[in-house]
């Protein structure tokens, strides 16, 4: 079975030649407010949902590829969403950067920048559009890159959400001393999602230290309640929200306030 990971992390390879050819612009936006997702999860009584804006995937195809990602961002931001993720990648997910700046400056929740970010460029490039957390997949860096990149974007004030899918991943994450913890269900490999993947690994974190959210595959309130029972102070949604019929319905469903 062919990674999928590994044919994205060779694109982002060369999106990232070409970003440094090119260079960024300096266009830093000024009028957004950065909140802090830590703080908010913190303080959080109800579970808290991260709503994402994903136009397709490779799992799933096209999701809701024309969707306007302001109005959904502003339908999020109403139903009461933690922060709003943003799918970056161009390719294989069919989002931009454009999108994620767009988001930026109609909301005023913690905006994470949902790519595979292999290089500093990719953070000073999110930071710009507007982000306030980066993500970083354990699986596709290595060691030494993974504590480079997490330093930098901390130092650029930026959170960082790290990505673990099994125990070697997670080991780590730990080592990282890393707060917020996305445990991603899906098995980049075969596709499968599986909420037990949290429940597993959500056993081997302290609760007092760190941040669990629960990524992928999330689709009902009982989906909720069991990664919650596992430790999880959040869901990170995207498909489910994506094509809800009744979006402010589902939101209020998934924070457990119906
Ligand atoms: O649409 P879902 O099953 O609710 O999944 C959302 C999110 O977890 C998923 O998009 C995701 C998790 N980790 C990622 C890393 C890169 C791209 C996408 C992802």
């Amino acid at each position: 079975m062919e990674n999928i990971l590994t044919k994205i992390i060779e694109q982002k390879k060369v999106e990232v030649a070409k970003l440094k050819e090119r260079g960024l612009d300096d266009s830093v936006m000024i009028n957004i407010v950065r909140p802090s997702l830590v703080e908010n999860l913190k303080t959080a009584k109800s579970m808290a949902v991260i709503a994402e804006i994903k136009r397709a995937s490779p799992s799933k195809g096209d999701i809701k590829i024309n969707v306007n990602p302001i109005e959904q961002a502003l339908s999020y931001e109403r139903g009461g969403a933690a922060a709003i993720s943003v799918l970056t990648d161009e390719v294989f997910f069919k989002g931009s950067i454009a999108d994620l700046r767009n988001v930026s400056e109609a909301i005023r929740i913690p905006r994470l920048c949902k790519d595979f970010i292999i290089d500093e460029i990719q953070i000073d490039r999110a930071h710009q559009a507007g982000a306030t957390i980066i993500l970083l997949i354990v699986a596709a860096l290595s060691k030494e890159r993974l504590h480079e990149l997490y330093q930098y974007a901390k130092k650029k004030g930026l959170e960082v959400l790290t990505e673990v899918h099994d125990e070697a991943e997670l080991e780590r994450a730990l080592e990282l001393n890393a707060e917020l913890i996305g445990i991603n269900n899906r098995n980049l490999k075969t596709f499968k999602v599986d909420l037990a993947v949290t429940e597993r690994l959500a056993k081997l974190l302290d609760p007092k230290r760190h941040i669990i959210i629960s990524e992928s595959g999330i689709k009902t309130k009982e989906d909720v309640m069991r990664v919650k029972d596992a430790g999880a102070k959040a869901v990170l949604v995207g498909e489910t929200l994506m094509t809800a019929s009744n979006l402010p319905h589902k939101m209020a469903e998934l924070q457990m306030s119906i």
